[in-house]
């Protein structure tokens, strides 16, 4: 499935520029390490690496003139398929490598939408896809369409299920307006499935961070105390960057006995392409309506604080700061990256996925942090009740009394217990929720 055609791995070379740590705000080892496992993620073999210091990026070669010449000699010396850059690229400077290197050029995004091109396993999934390689390429066929036809296909040209993609361009666009309505009617039904769970009560905790912290490993041990729990419940675990593409949602049980809906959602990854993130928004929303949001994280990553933050700013960019958010620091077992712990303001645990380390006390601080939803109802109570008032009135204020011949009418906002412990007093039809402040 990764080989081309014929049938070796791809040979590539990594090249990236130092632009220095102030402009980029990753460091480019980091970088550089991390677009050498996106290349490996994408069945490729990395030959080489090569970084070059610059002010800044050059707009036509993206290294320096000379610098291009050098990475062509190596290439040819070291018999390399492809050369990989680590930011995107333009159409002009994919055109002017192309020619100065005799070689296919593939950017970070266009290596990244690759991988998902051949993980993506559902049909929406695959749609997503499409949609953000076919937005990429848009802008940039000129550049794509002189090396597509002359160096045939491997990593970059793969779409969804192995289909060459489209490289003209009023193909591209008729199929982008195709991809957008089909992506539409999934999300119509995405939503409906989505209102019977808000409206069933059941509170959703999500799984979010960085590719590979361990979120699905989590996901897959948080579910096994459920009683409905079997291994064909268990989402697929593999220590490679984009193991998950798609959203599950599986069952769990709290402490308490309360079941809540857990969903493990794709990994994040530092410069993940725009176009990607806009594309995966629809399995992404899961996030959104979630009440409580786990963030993994991999203690033993070198890279943690850059994991951090790109999984906060994604996290800001989908509009879901204000909800609680647990740090979970997972990989605790490996012992190591212990003091970062301390500069954590969110509330965080320690605990190891893989053997089940402190994962009760998680579930503890889940059900904690699952906010009370407040239900704002009329219950009549006759008045040999009358001692449930002070109940009534403990949970979050009442905004009337009004004492009637057939007993006591009250307007209250009462939590889920009460409603559900008071239910024969309730007045029909005088239901509504109110969510609480968090
Ligand atoms: N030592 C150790 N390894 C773990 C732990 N949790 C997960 N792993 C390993 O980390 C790797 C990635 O785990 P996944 O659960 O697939 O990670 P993920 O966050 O779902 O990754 P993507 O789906 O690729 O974004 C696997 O090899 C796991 O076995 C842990 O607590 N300790
Ligand atoms: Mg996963």
């Amino acid at each position: 499935m990764f080989e081309n055609k014929e049938n070796h791995r791809e040979r590539v070379l990594v090249v990236g520029v130092d632009v220095g740590i102030r402009k980029s705000d990753i460091d480019i080892e980091s970088s550089m390490k991390e677009l050498e496992e996106l290349a490996e993620a994408a069945g490729a073999e990395v030959i080489g690496s090569v970084v070059q210091k610059r002010e800044r990026i050059d707009a036509v070669f993206y290294v320096g003139k000379g610098k291009a010449e050098e990475i062509r000699n190596a290439a040819e010396e070291l018999d390399v398929d492809t050369v990989i850059f680590n930011n995107e690229l333009s159409g002009a400077q994919i055109r002017n490598l192309e020619k100065a290197m005799d070689r296919k050029i593939l950017d970070r995004t266009s290596l990244i939408l690759d991988i998902f091109a051949n993980r993506a396993a559902s049909r929406e999934g695959k749609l997503q896809v499409e949609l953000a390689q076919l937005k990429y390429r848009l802008p940039r066929l000129v550049g794509f369409s002189n090396h597509l036809s002359r160096l045939g296909g491997g990593i970059g040209t793969r779409g969804p299920g192995e289909q060459k993609l489209e490289i003209d361009r009023r193909h591209i666009l008729g199929r982008i307006h195709d991809i957008e309505k089909q992506i539409r009617e999934l999300e119509k039904v995405r939503s409906m499935k989505r209102k019977q769970r808000i409206e069933s009560n059941t509170p959703i905790v999500a799984i979010v961070g960085y590719t590979n912290a361990g979120k699905s490993t989590l996901l897959n041990s948080l579910i096994k105390s459920d009683e409905d729990y079997g291994p064909e419940k268990d989402v697929f675990v593999k220590d490679m960057l984009f193991a998950t593409l798609e959203t599950s949602l599986r069952k769990g049980t709290l402490p308490g006995g309360r079941e809540f809906i857990l969903t493990d959602t794709v990994g994040f990854v530092s410069k993940l392409p725009t176009k990607l993130v806009e594309a995966f928004k629809g399995t992404l929303e899961e996030v959104k309506y979630a009440d409580v949001l786990l963030h993994v994280l991999d203690i033993t990553n070198e890279d943690l604080e850059l994991q951090m933050k790109t999984t906060m700013d994604i996290l800001r960019d989908l509009d879901c700061l204000d909800k609680p958010i647990i740090t979970v620091l997972n990989k605790c077992d490996k012992n190591e990256g212990y003091e970062l712990m301390y500069s954590i303001d969110d509330p965080k645990i320690m605990i190891s996925a893989k053997t089940g380390y402190n994962l009760d006390k998680l579930l503890e601080m889940i059900e904690e942090h699952i906010p009370e939803k407040y239900h704002r109802i009329k219950f009549l109570l006759p008045y040999d009740e009358s001692g449930l008032m002070s109940i009534i009135f403990g949970d979050k204020g009442v905004e009337s009394i009004e004492y009637k011949q057939e007993g006591i009418e009250i307007l209250a906002s009462v939590s889920e217990k009460t409603k559900s412990k008071y239910r024969k007093y309730v007045i029909e039809g005088m239901e509504e929720e109110v969510e609480e402040e968090f």
